[in-house]
């Protein structure tokens, strides 16, 4: 069943569009990423699901509500962590947890202290003196306490330290495990990898590609160094039905998707002096999504 629903969502700000045509389906219980280069239209997006943005043309809605028209009833059943949060600096952490708890109608702060506690939270002191990261970790407590069925996140761990990084992947597992469904824009291929069912990737306003991460991941590609014991034993592996680049007379760099089976067996035959692996990163995969865009009306 689809949650989520953008259709045809556009954004002009005077001439620009920051988002042109989107067009995503989320379903209940899927984990979405949502990734782009600075400026794309990610946060543009999440602002549209939000209820804070009027879309120049088409619309957004969640379990059927109309984003812009039932915004309030939308914020009891999702959780939501802005890329900026506009804090009351004057107060504590635990002052403007307890204040968007008593907005929500929240009285039980079981899950809140849970939060703070997993993410090593001291929420005592004014928010003002906090660090980014330590106000990352009390917005991203203000998005979770609630135990929403839905969660959208801009940019989560965004100012995290690499351990918080690992324990946010963990909570969003955690939450997948749950049936939380989750739309989440980052920056971090790798947290994308390790959390979500499918991405998107948006580029210059316009949705360029959306894509399953076990898809992605079977067309990863292995490239095998090999360096042969001589010349002779390279030419003969030469024949061999392989991609191949020669590198020096004795070394071969080798590409494999998929399956490394043949190439190993293959290999068994030939004397070899020594063989490194490099993987595909998803990285490489995205890259080339970068470079693509363009604005048009
Ligand atoms: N209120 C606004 N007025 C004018 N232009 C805007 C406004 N909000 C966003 N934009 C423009 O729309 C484009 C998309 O911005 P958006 O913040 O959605 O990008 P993003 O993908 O979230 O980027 P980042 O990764 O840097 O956070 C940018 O060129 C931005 O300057």
């Amino acid at each position: 069943m689809t949650l989520i629903e953008i259709n045809q969502l556009t954004k002009k700000f005077g001439d620009f569009y920051s988002i042109q045509n989107v067009n995503l389906q989320i379903a209940q219980g899927e984990v979405f990423g949502f990734l782009g280069p600075n400026g794309a239209g990610k946060s543009t997006t999440i602002r549209h699901l939000m209820g804070f943005l009027q879309p120049t043309k088409g619309i957004c809605t969640i379990k059927g509500l109309d984003c812009r028209k039932a915004t309030a009833e939308i914020q009891k059943f999702v959780g939501y962590l802005p890329g900026e949060i506009a804090f009351i600096d004057k107060i504590t952490g635990q002052q403007f947890i307890q204040f968007i708890a008593k907005m929500r109608g929240l009285h039980d702060l079981t899950r809140a202290h849970e939060l703070m506690q997993y993410f090593e939270l001291n929420a005592t002191g004014l928010i003002k003196k906090m660090s980014k990261g330590m106000k990352q970790k009390v917005g991203l407590v203000c998005a979770f306490m609630h135990s929403p069925e839905i969660v959208i996140l801009d940019e989560p761990t965004s100012g995290l330290d690499p351990l918080m990084q690992t324990k946010f992947i963990e909570l969003i597992i955690g939450e997948k495990e749950k049936g939380t469904t989750i739309f989440m824009s980052s920056h971090m291929i790798e947290e994308i990898e390790k959390t979500c069912d499918r991405v998107a990737i948006i580029n210059a306003g316009k949705i360029v590609a959306i894509e399953a991460i076990a898809d992605l991941k079977k067309r990863k590609s292995k490239k095998f160094i090999i360096e042969f014991q001589n010349e002779q034993e390279l030419s003969r592996f030469l024949e061999e039905p392989f991609t191949t680049e020669q590198i020096s007379p004795t070394q071969v760099i080798i590409k494999v998707q998929g399956n490394v089976q043949t190439l190993l067996s293959t290999l068994s035959h030939y004397q070899m002096m020594d063989l490194d692996v490099i993987s595909q990163s998803l990285e490489d995969i995205f890259m080339h999504y970068y470079d693509v865009g363009g604005q048009e009306s």
